[in-house]
């Protein structure tokens, strides 16, 4: 049987992509698809940018969108995921979270909701982001003494958040690494008369600008060499395809909150 997809944001970049990635795929269909009260997409049908008829007409009804789905995937804002989430919990849907930007009190709402719930979090659905991660622990274990540590972001202009959530999770697996915590170690930019470099540190810069899809370098700045690890997306179909790959997931797991390094099997 197909797995029952409901998208939010669903006139999003990502949601979008979605979109086009569950009405192409052979194993999901579309089940929901939620906007904002206000948006100029509402009674359309979810797929007309596509060209297609999907037969789902975006609604900004929750119950709507969301009865008899077995999993939502939202790519919106942290307020939005939240309503979004209370919804599900109280239908019992699953739930795929790719927004950024929760701070502490959020990220711990959503932990509650895991509780009754499977829910799938992470910044960066691309395998190759996850894999990356891995190789950071890898390299800050070998590199933790003499090297300086920075993490440099590229996105689009429309972007709202920064650092990118992707960006503070590889400064949390460096951090972790380390035995440093991040919340203590790093520094969001600099400007005027700094003083030298603190070794302890883990700094972050950020790039905005253009329809840049997302670029991640850390760069371990030692004497006489520097090691730079960098993941560069070209497109958000990776994104979209890693969403997929974590709803089939969920379906077959119980409640709980899970990462990609599950999804993947990386944790085994
Ligand atoms: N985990 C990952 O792999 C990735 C994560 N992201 C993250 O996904 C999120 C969305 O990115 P992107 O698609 O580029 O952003 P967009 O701005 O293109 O899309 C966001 C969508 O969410 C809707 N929205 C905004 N606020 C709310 C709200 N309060 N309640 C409900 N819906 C809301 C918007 O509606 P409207 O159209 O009416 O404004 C829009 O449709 C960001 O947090 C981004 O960082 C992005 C790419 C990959
Ligand atoms: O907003 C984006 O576009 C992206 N956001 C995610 C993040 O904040 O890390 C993932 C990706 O880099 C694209």
């Amino acid at each position: 049987m197909s797995l029952r997809v409901a998208i939010s944001g669903c006139s999003g970049r990502m949601g979008r992509m979605l979109i086009e990635a569950v009405v192409g795929s052979a194993d999901c269909q579309l089940h929901g698809a939620l906007a904002r009260p206000d948006s100029p997409t509402l009674g359309q049908d979810a797929s007309a940018f596509l060209g297609k008829n999907s037969g789902v007409l975006v609604t900004a009804d929750l119950h709507q969108a969301l009865s008899g789905a077995d999993v939502l995937i939202d790519f919106t804002r942290p307020e939005g995921t939240l309503a979004h989430l209370t919804v599900c919990r109280e239908l019992g849907v699953n739930a795929v979270i790719g927004t950024t930007g929760f701070d502490a009190q959020q990220k711990a709402l959503i932990g509650a909701h895991a509780g009754h719930i499977g829910i799938m979090m992470a910044p960066n659905m691309s395998v190759g982001v996850n894999v990356v991660l891995r190789l950071l622990n890898l390299a800050a274990r070998s590199l933790n003494e003499g090297y300086d540590i920075e993490i440099i972001e590229a996105h689009h202009r429309h972007k709202v958040d920064a650092p990118s959530g992707t960006a503070l999770q590889m400064g949390e697996v460096v951090a972790k690494a380390l035995g440093r915590d991040l919340k203590a170690c790093a520094v969001y930019g600099r400007e005027g008369v700094t003083g030298e470099r603190d070794p302890s540190t883990i700094g972050f810069a950020t790039v905005r600008g253009g329809d840049i899809v997302g670029d991640h370098t850390v760069l371990f700045a030692g004497t006489g060499e520097r090691i730079e690890i960098s993941h560069k997306s070209s497109s958000r179909v990776t994104y979209a395809q890693g969403s997929l790959r974590a709803a089939r997931f969920l379906a077959s797991h119980p409640a709980g909150l899970y990462d990609m390094n599950d999804v993947l099997g990386l944790n085994a």
